[in-house]
């Protein structure tokens, strides 16, 4: 596949400023980027360069992209924003500050834990507060809580220092005092949360000059992909990593595709900032490689003219039904789809017809669910493509590998520590610093009603034993899967084999992770495989083969043959939050980014009325992009 002209030159720019390439949907962004890391490696000697994505999966991608080239591993460090901050902390953290096995709080009640307890510490009977029996009551003190929480991450985001807080939360009362003590309570307990990591990196790389400079002169180079997306800390993560020495840096990214807002995204950093702050060369691509006549005619009713059709671009075809029910629109979906898979070909789809060129797209996952009901019914296979981060396991075994791990890398973590001692009915300790903490719950949970009281003293003795700089975790996997396969031959009782089964599945998917961890060459210690899992880095994608169902965000930059675009009603898409003139943009901006996904041929669907989860029907209005895209 050829490079077109304009391409090309992007491509092969010299190394010595700033490239910026704005461009529409499909029109080559990342495969232009990957082509110039393709360049570089062959044409300058040594260098490295860093490749950022906003998503594991679109770093694998890049990866799989790039396989065909020499000294891939050596010279290209591709990760998405937060796993490149995060192995700079792991390796110089402690010259900030950070104990060494800092712990990464990426799921949200337990920094909700930290949090209410960085008010118990401060005098606030937060407990009291939160007991009340009426539920609409609690839940509205519970919000309260979680916008403190939001507040919080917007202070880090947007690297807000007191008087930016208060000013950008007035009614607030003590918001600044509050953030400190959460912090100070995070800390306390070894650990950071998601946010921080590109705060503390930042600071890192400016603070230590001598650190940043390590990773210039290594990398020399920097690409970054959908940067329409970037948001405040993360572009300035990446201007501390350049400083002024590296100036070549390639920003590839569509305006008209920002979608993150609710994170703090603005296209302004790549429009704006980056000519400012770079010296920096602007090339726009408008020709459209992906999609059919069709489907950018589409694309181009929401976005006028933001597409040119390429000159051999084959018809393709557009597609809208409107439906009764949600049920109706569902088993239309499921009977289009075994008529595609029984055509086996068409002559605009390369290859054969089959559920791995399709794609369900929908604006939130609530919307799948009767499509759920007659896919299943209609013995289509399909996967759900889930957000990255791991699931939590559901066995006390599985757990107890989980939180154990956390707590051997970090005693003082008293989250994990404590819902350890709850689920083993173990009375917590009072100091939190004990590094023989595992071996006393070891002995201590052999006499309590727990499953399997031996097993899992055993596990925590193993998890103690481990050597966190060089963990031989495929001998302990191999010592507790044979253990546990033998005791569920032994055992008759139905929900502990069930128990055991799930325990084994956990430990067998544990195994998984970690051989993954080190066939991707990312570390070797305990601690850094548990970041590693933390960011969702090692999180196994089901959804490459297969019928896929996806909510807009996560289908970003990706592609199918075909696309159902569901569910398109007023109050679902655009989603009933968006009121303001600037929410609707972004709302059109992800219809948008659904529509560009297809490469051939677009289904859209809407029902006339829909179930509330309270039982009762509504009806629906189509949505305004539909009435756009038929104008
Ligand atoms: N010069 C070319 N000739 C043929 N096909 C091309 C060319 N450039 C890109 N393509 C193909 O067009 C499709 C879109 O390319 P790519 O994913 O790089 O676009 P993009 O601009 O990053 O898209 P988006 O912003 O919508 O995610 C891919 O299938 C790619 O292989």
């Amino acid at each position: 596949m050829m490079l077109s002209a304009e391409q090309q030159v992007i491509v092969e720019m010299p190394t010595n400023f700033g490239i910026q390439v704005l461009a529409s949907a499909g029109s080559g962004k990342t495969r232009v980027l990957t082509e110039r890391i393709g360049f570089i490696l062959s044409t300058v000697k040594k260098e490295g360069i860093i490749a950022l994505t906003f998503t594991n999966k679109a770093a694998e991608e890049m990866a799989d992209r790039l396989a065909r080239n020499e000294h891939l591993d050596d010279r290209v460090w591709i990760g998405t924003i937060h796993s490149v901050a995060q192995r700079v902390l792991e390796q110089y953290g402690h010259s900030i500050g950070l104990p060494s096995n800092f712990q990464i709080y990426e799921r949200d009640k337990d920094r909700m834990e930290v949090f209410l307890q960085s008010l118990r510490e401060d005098g606030v009977d937060i407990d009291e507060y939160l007991n009340v029996e009426d539920q609409k009551q609690l839940r509205g003190r519970e919000k309260v809580l979680q916008n403190y929480m939001n507040g919080f991450s917007v202070i880090k985001r947007e690297l807000m220092d007191e008087e930016q807080a208060l000013a950008h939360f007035p009614d607030t009362p003590n918001v600044w005092k509050i953030y400190q003590d959460y912090q100070e309570a995070l800390l306390a307990s070894g650990g950071i949360d998601y946010d921080d990591i590109l705060v503390f990196a930042h600071k890192l790389l400016l603070r230590q000059e001598w650190i940043a400079d390590i990773y210039r002169a290594k990398y020399k180079h920097l690409c970054v992909d959908e940067a329409q997306d970037l948001n405040r800390i993360q572009y300035e993560f990446i201007k501390a990593l350049c400083g002024s020495k590296i100036q070549s840096v390639l920003m590839v990214g569509d305006p008209h595709q920002m979608i993150y807002g609710f994170n703090g995204s603005s296209s302004e950093y790549l429009c704006e900032r980056f000519v400012v702050d770079f010296n920096v060369k602007t090339f726009h691509l408008k020709e459209n490689y992906r999609s059919t006549r069709a489907v950018i005619r589409a694309a181009n009713k929401l976005k006028h003219n933001s597409s040119k059709e390429h000159e051999f671009a084959v018809e393709g075809s557009l597609r809208i039904e409107s439906f009764e029910t949600e049920t109706d629109e569902a088993n239309w979906i499921t009977s289009t789809i075994n008529c595609i898979l029984e055509l086996h070909s068409h002559e605009e789809i390369e290859g054969e017809l089959s559920l791995d060129n399709i794609v369900v797209i929908a604006r939130n996952r609530f919307v799948f669910s009767k499509l759920e009901e007659a896919l299943s019914a209609a013995n289509i296979a399909y996967s759900l493509r889930k957000s990255e981060r791991g699931e939590e396991p559901s066995s006390l075994f599985g757990k107890v590998l989980d939180y154990g791990i956390r707590v051997k890398l970090n005693p003082k973590d008293w989250v994990d520590g404590k819902k350890l001692c709850s689920l083993l009915s173990i009375s917590p300790p009072l100091d939190w610093t004990d590094s023989d903490i595992l071996s006393n719950w070891s002995r201590q949970v052999l006499d309590k009603p727990v499953h399997f009281p031996e097993i899992q003293s055993k596990l925590l003795q193993a998890i103690h034993d481990i050597d966190s700089e060089a963990p031989n975790i495929r001998k302990l996997v191999k010592s507790f899967d044979a253990a546990l396969s033998s005791l569920s031959e032994q055992i008759s009782d139905e929900n502990q084999k069930l128990e055991l089964e799930r325990s084994i599945e956990e430990l067998r998917y544990f195994m998984s992770l970690w051989t993954r961890f080190k066939s991707k060459g990312i570390g070797s210690t305990l601690g850094a495989f548990r970041n590693a899992n933390a960011l969702g880095q090692l999180a196994i994608d089901t959804s490459n083969s297969g019928l896929t169902l996806s909510t807009v965000h996560t289908m970003k930059g990706l592609e199918k043959d075909i696309v159902f675009l569901i569910g398109m009603c007023e109050g679902v898409f655009p989603d009933y939050r968006a009121s303001q003139k600037k929410q609707i943009e972004e709302e059109r901006n992800a219809a948008f980014v659904a529509v560009t996904r297809a490469r051939r041929w677009l289904y859209i669907t809407y029902p006339k009325q829909r179930m509330m989860p309270w039982g009762s029907t509504k009806f629906q209005v189509k949505s305004r992009f539909v009435e756009e895209i038929e104008s």
